[in-house]
């Protein structure tokens, strides 16, 4: 794979020659258990490199080693051209790779500004007059949310009553606010309905178009592929397919997530057999389809048709029944 990156990004940005993070051939052992093999990648500022796979695939042992977690048994992984090995989250976070969680680490009766300020709390004064500066932090997480196009009612309602996916969005916009480069996004889009998926992905955008380079985990190639500007197929640990954005249709990647090559097999010999093409036709819809069940699908016109400061407001329409709570 070619270590430098001349593309425009999907923005139109002009992306570094360097990519921020990239693996090279990486491989993980858990002893015996071979987790991860041959697995390269590469994000470069004001992109978004998409990580699709089936459970077992490998997804959080990838995120895991770009994360500071865990160290990979083999192959390189650089930052900024560097190879490295981090021995702590913290080491990559100090490198500027920031890692978004699907169970977000809030605490859900705590304030949206003080979990945006959670672990970094600004104070003021000194010595026995040292106090939290709380203006500061409100007017600060309030300008942040908005400047990703966060337009919350009160910074001071506690983070629970939120929707799922604003939640996420709080934790896009901090690890921004606090010099993220890079943002790992764990399956952030699983548990939301498609509203929200697709206010999630707005934001998504907006970190790319401020330059960050993002690495979207997810095992749904509807979120993927309006976002994404490269596709890392993961299977059983080993990469099935590394595509950029301008060589791969949405079929194709879906198709390739539903098994591609046992997919066609399968198409091949129910036509020997007589069934006919609308038959076949459906019974392939069928397969594709089930290979992103159990998460909310959202078009490519509905996700990026979501208009800045058009998002939807799930407590009224009712769309997520579980986030309904404002
Ligand atoms: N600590 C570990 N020790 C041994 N095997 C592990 C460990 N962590 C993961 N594995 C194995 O590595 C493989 C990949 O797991 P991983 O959790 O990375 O997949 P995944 O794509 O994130 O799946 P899921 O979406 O279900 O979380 C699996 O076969 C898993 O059992």
């Amino acid at each position: 794979m070619n270590a430098t990156v001349t593309a425009e990004s999907a923005s139109g940005a002009a992306v570094l020659e360097q990519p921020l993070v990239e693996l090279r051939d990486a491989e993980k052992r858990y002893g015996n258990i071979i987790a991860l093999r041959d697995v390269s990648l590469k994000v470069g500022a004001g992109e978004v490199m998409c990580v699709l796979g089936d459970n077992g695939a490998g997804k959080s042992t990838l995120i895991k080693i770009i994360a500071g977690l865990h160290q990979h048994t083999a192959g390189e992984y650089l930052v900024e051209g560097e190879p490295v090995k981090f021995n702590s989250p913290r080491e990559a976070l100090n490198r500027g790779i920031a890692t978004v969680y699907q169970d977000l680490a809030v605490a859900p009766l705590m304030p949206v500004w003080r979990n945006f300020f959670l672990g970094s709390e600004q104070t003021k004064g000194w010595g026995p007059f040292k106090r939290l500066d709380v203006d500061f932090m409100k007017r600060t997480a309030k300008k942040e949310l908005l400047d990703m196009g966060i337009d919350l009612r009160d910074v001071d309602q506690p983070i629970g009553t939120l929707s799922g996916g604003e939640r996420q969005c709080v934790a896009i916009a901090r690890a921004v606010y606090f010099g993220a480069k890079v943002l790992i996004l764990d399956e952030p889009t699983a548990a939301l309905g498609v509203k929200q998926s697709g206010v999630v992905l707005r934001y998504i955008i907006q970190a790319r178009d401020r330059g960050l380079g993002v690495i979207f985990i997810t095992h749904n190639p509807h979120h993927a592929y309006p976002v994404g500007d490269r596709f890392l197929l993961l299977k059983r640990g080993q990469s099935i397919g590394y595509h950029e954005k301008s060589g791969i249709t949405l079929e194709e990647l879906t198709g390739l997530m539903a098994g591609g090559a046992e997919l066609e097999q399968l198409v091949h010999e129910l036509r020997n057999v007589g069934t006919s093409t609308d038959t076949v036709r459906t019974i392939r819809d069928e397969i594709q389809d089930d290979s992103a069940a159990g998460v909310g699908r959202v078009s490519v016109t509905e996700a990026v048709g979501v208009i800045p400061g058009e998002y939807p407001d799930d407590a009224e329409d009712g769309d997520d029944a579980e986030d309904g709570r404002r």
